[in-house]
């Protein structure tokens, strides 16, 4: 009878862990049909596939970024791609003022919202912090305090149509590695803000979820133009990072770890060892080519 209890019942215990987990875990693209969805920094990059999957998948798109050209060309393709219905908004999230008008539009043109979709980063560059406070302070103002005014004003539509809330963050919004210093702080700010929200939606009872995703090194244009000489490491693809990111928000998963399980090993070495993490990382970086100003 001791060993019953102490054999069967603990791997009782994880075979119904298991059944919970992968139970939880089917996604299917059907999910996202007819949904309203924003898609922000959707004119290249990651947020550019996200809109093409979403388009996939039947949903309203309302996409933002700077840059019109882009965009339209973009909307086009989700229009091609069997989208419900693509817009776009353009303007900078350097200002404020313009982050909550592009939520409103949402309210105006598909008259609610079901997934916010946070992705945007402003231009930085990847080297030694050369002192200029005033980018420091720009950078926050887009990678971060945006998305907190976006979120407000979000969250009454997402509370009516219990939505979901998806943060695309990085590795170094985890861990700090050399020569990210400003975009680092902007991406644990990210953490800080939307993990301390989520516990107080959950103590009021609010269906709405929060999904931070933590990113590795993705074969997008600007990344690779940015880090490639320092970095010899072949990044992830755009396209199934784009998925996996769609995925984990529709599954109202807590955090995404994407590529899987690479970010997972880092971030548990971080715990373990991380002098041995930070000697890993640097003998991996061709440092004699990192730019000094
Ligand atoms: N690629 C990578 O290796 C990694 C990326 N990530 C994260 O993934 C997300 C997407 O990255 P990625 O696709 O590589 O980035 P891109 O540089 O390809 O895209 C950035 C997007 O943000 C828009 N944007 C830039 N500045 C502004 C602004 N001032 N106001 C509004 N929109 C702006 C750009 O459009 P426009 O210029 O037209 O405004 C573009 O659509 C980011 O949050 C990034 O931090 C995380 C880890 C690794
Ligand atoms: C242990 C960790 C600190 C780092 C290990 C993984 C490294 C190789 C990965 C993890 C996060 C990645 C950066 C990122 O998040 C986003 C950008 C913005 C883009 O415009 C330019 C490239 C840059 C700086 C990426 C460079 C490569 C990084 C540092």
């Amino acid at each position: 009878m001791g060993r019953l209890k102490k054999i069967l019942i603990p791997s009782l215990g994880l075979v119904l862990a298991f059944w919970f987990y992968s139970a939880r875990d089917t996604f299917k693209p059907e999910m996202l049909r007819g949904k309203r969805v924003i898609v922000t920094g959707a004119s290249t990059g990651i947020g550019e596939q996200m809109a093409y999957h979403l388009a996939r998948m039947g949903s309203h798109v309302l996409l933002t970024a700077r840059t019109e050209a882009r965009l339209q060309n973009v909307v086009r393709r989700c229009l091609e791609l069997g989208a419900a219905s693509a817009r776009f908004v353009s303007g900078t999230m350097e200002d404020t003022a313009f982050a909550q008008h592009v939520v409103r539009e949402a309210q105006a043109v598909l008259g609610g919202l079901d997934m916010l979709i946070l992705n945007h980063v402003g231009a930085s560059y990847f080297g030694f912090f050369d002192g200029d406070v005033e980018h420091v302070r720009k950078l926050l103002e887009i990678n971060f305090l945006s998305y907190v005014a976006m979120t407000t004003s979000a969250l009454p539509m997402l509370k009516e149509s219990e939505g979901s809330i998806v943060v695309v963050s990085s590795m170094a919004g985890k861990i700090a590695g050399p020569f990210t210093a400003p975009y680092s702080a902007t991406k644990f700010a990210l953490d800080g803000f939307f993990s301390s929200l989520r516990q107080e939606l959950i103590i009021d009872k609010v269906n709405v979820s929060i999904t931070l995703c933590i990113l590795g090194y993705i074969n997008t244009e600007s990344a690779v133009r940015a880090v490639s000489h320092v970095i010899p490491q072949t990044p992830a693809p755009k396209e199934e990072c784009a998925l996996e990111i769609i995925r984990a928000g529709a599954l109202r998963r807590r955090e995404l770890h994407y590529p899987s399980p690479a970010v997972g090993s880092m971030l548990l070495l971080r715990s373990l060892a991380p002098e041995l993490l930070d000697s890993l990382l640097l003998s991996s970086y061709r440092l004699e080519n990192v730019r000094r100003t």
